[in-house]
């Protein structure tokens, strides 16, 4: 199952860039994950575009509305997408500085809370990655993940 991150802007944030360039290399070693980077602007805009760019996908909103899971229920949660056949592409969908839409809210399958906290997009997106890195390296049984 192919995982899409979308997120709007190119990181600027000395740290985000840094730390974006880490995950995603170590995300290659599990097969990776496509990133899409889609033109900021105003909320509507930005909701669009990250639409179109997903079209097909299982969409997941990164949204502090939505589920807050722990690391073994979000590896839980993707493996039964996995599981389910006619799911071949997960997107991720992190949304501008003024958020999404109540539209795009609704044209996704799920919304997953990072935090009760309302993080800005490039840390968001950091941190997506890094849960992403923890849940392949926990599904890889690698020492990485302890609980
Ligand atoms: C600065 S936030 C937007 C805040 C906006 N006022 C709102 O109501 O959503 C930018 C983006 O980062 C992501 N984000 C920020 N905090 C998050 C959290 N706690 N959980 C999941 N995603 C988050 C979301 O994709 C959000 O659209």
């Amino acid at each position: 199952m192919q995982i899409r991150i979308l997120y709007a802007g190119k990181p600027a944030l000395a740290y985000a860039k840094t730390g974006v360039a880490e995950y995603v290399k170590r995300l290659s070693r599990f097969g990776g994950c496509e990133m899409i980077q889609v033109k900021a602007g105003e909320s509507a805009e930005v909701s669009a575009r990250l639409l179109e760019r997903s079209q097909g996908c299982y969409r997941i909103a990164l949204d502090e509305r939505g589920e807050a899971l722990t690391t073994r229920k979000f590896t839980d949660k993707l493996q039964q997408l996995e599981l389910r056949g006619d799911v071949k592409s997960v997107a991720f969908l992190i949304g501008a500085a003024d958020g999404h839409t109540p539209e795009l809210r609704q044209a996704c399958d799920g919304l997953l809370a990072l935090s009760p906290f309302t993080l800005q997009h490039e840390l968001a997106l950091l941190v997506l990655l890094e849960q992403l890195y923890r849940v392949a390296s926990l599904r890889a049984g690698m020492p990485y993940h302890r609980d």
